[in-house]
């Protein structure tokens, strides 16, 4: 465990890299595309990037940087390592777990950190065993480490579970073209559905065609087509890093802020955090790939917000409750409760040790401000979540002193981000 104390503040430019969710789809797909290069710019330099790109060299995949760019050499190669640990990695573990059962040349070994042995990747299994897949579980059913037996994919129309997580759904889009030119994908109980649509607009830009049905909150899907290298393609700034400079705003007295966005557009769905910015009184002006972000004073008591589009820039909200607003109450938070760590439950518990009242369900979480006793030491736990770090980093000046426990966990999607956000 190491702990670090927090006292000077320092001043600069910050920089935000590629999101980390499209990086990884791309350096996936890009690798499935046989003999063809990619010529990627804006890589994310997160953990989890650099998990799928030590994956993917193990395979006959080339990957090399030069200058600011990286370039991958696709080759469809079944998969030999017989051991493959992926940290907590839920955008590497999710394909690769699939295509262990059906696309090896030996049986393989699942391994993760324990934050991702807690994480269930049941539903997926469930899919893989409807195609013919199987898989030993080594301690519990339905999370790994898993040893999955290589066998022979079944064609059947697939049915996804997307209760607890949509990579599932975006593993088996991304994977399925590999084996089959058409497949058919029946989404039911999806949360997280703007990275479902992510996935497919970069299927999509990868050669892939796509139908798609809404029909009562389920969605119907049809791919057809084999990957094509794309060529060039430039990865959006990590939209989930940069809302927490965004929220940033909403506690200091400089209250301007300018971002250059590096693509004319943004698919993430985060991007949505934007609407719960001008709730509290962040404007946002954008003028091609400039935002300028405003800070106006609102009196704002209650403050209540749904987090149905925005799963990995929501954890800030919480933490607003230490500026004036009485009552914050979120909701459509179901998704939390399967990150690195229970999310509700972290969160609930770090801001009850600062003196909140807290009531949650399974779904959502209010918050009351009650007793904050800021001249004291913090101890924040991060329970190995890099978003909570993150999050309750809003909050540090609140402190005399603020220790955090296992800060390292922050590597997982942006490494320099307690240099950043200090000098702010
Ligand atoms: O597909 C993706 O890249 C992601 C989907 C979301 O997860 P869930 O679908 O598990 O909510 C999100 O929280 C995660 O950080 C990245
Ligand atoms: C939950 C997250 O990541 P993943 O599911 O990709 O591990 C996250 O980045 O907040």
């Amino acid at each position: 465990m190491n702990i670090l104390f927090f006292k000077k503040k320092i001043k600069e430019k910050i920089s935000v890299l590629g999101s980390k969710s499209i990086s990884n789809r791309v350096l996936m797909i890009s690798s499935l595309c046989n003999k063809q290069i990619t010529k990627i710019e804006n890589l994310s330099n997160s953990e989890d990037t650099k998990i799928m790109i030590n994956f993917l060299l193990k395979t006959k995949v080339k990957i090399y940087k030069k200058e600011n760019f990286f370039y991958v050499l696709g080759k469809i190669t079944k998969i030999k390592n017989k051991n493959i640990f992926l940290k907590n990695a839920g955008t590497v573990i999710r394909p690769i777990f699939f295509l262990s059962n059906f696309f090896t040349v030996k049986n393989i070994n699942i391994l993760g950190n324990l934050s991702m042995q807690k994480r269930t990747i049941k539903e997926l299994n469930n899919v893989s065993n409807s195609l013919g897949g199987k898989t030993f579980f080594f301690k519990k059913k339905g999370y790994i480490p898993s040893k999955n037996y290589r066998s022979k994919i079944k064609h059947k129309k697939i049915k996804v579970n997307c209760f607890k997580s949509s990579q599932y759904a975006s593993s088996l889009l991304i994977v399925l073209p590999i084996f089959k030119n058409k497949n058919f994908f029946f989404l039911t109980n999806i949360s997280s559905y703007f990275y479902i649509l992510l996935t497919l607009k970069i299927i999509k830009l990868f050669n892939i065609k796509i139908k798609k049905k809404l029909v009562n909150k389920n969605i119907f899907i049809f791919t057809k087509g084999k990957y094509k290298s794309c060529k060039n393609i430039t990865i959006e700034n990590d939209f989930s890093s940069l809302s927490y400079f965004f929220f940033k705003l909403f506690f200091l007295k400089k209250r301007v802020f300018k971002f250059i966005s590096i693509t004319k557009q943004i698919h993430q769905g985060d991007v949505k955090i934007l609407n719960c910015l001008k709730k509290i009184g962040i404007f946002i002006f954008k003028e091609n790939r400039n935002f300028y972000l405003f800070f106006k004073k609102k009196k704002i008591k209650n403050l209540k917000v749904n987090c149905k589009d925005i799963p990995d820039s929501s954890m800030s909200i919480p933490l607003l409750i230490f500026k004036k607003i009485k009552r914050i109450k979120i909701f459509n938070i179901r998704s939390w409760n399967f990150k690195e760590s229970n999310r509700i439950f972290s969160i609930s518990n770090e801001l009850k040790k600062m003196g909140c009242k807290i009531k949650r369900g399974k779904n959502w979480l209010i918050i009351k401000k009650f007793f904050i006793n800021n001249n004291k030491k913090f101890f924040l736990k991060t329970y190995n979540d890099h978003r909570i770090l993150m999050c309750f980093f809003l909050v540090k000046k609140y402190f005399k002193k603020f220790f955090v426990c296992n800060s390292t966990c922050v590597k997982k999607t942006f490494e320099n981000f307690i240099f950043e956000i200090l000098k702010f």
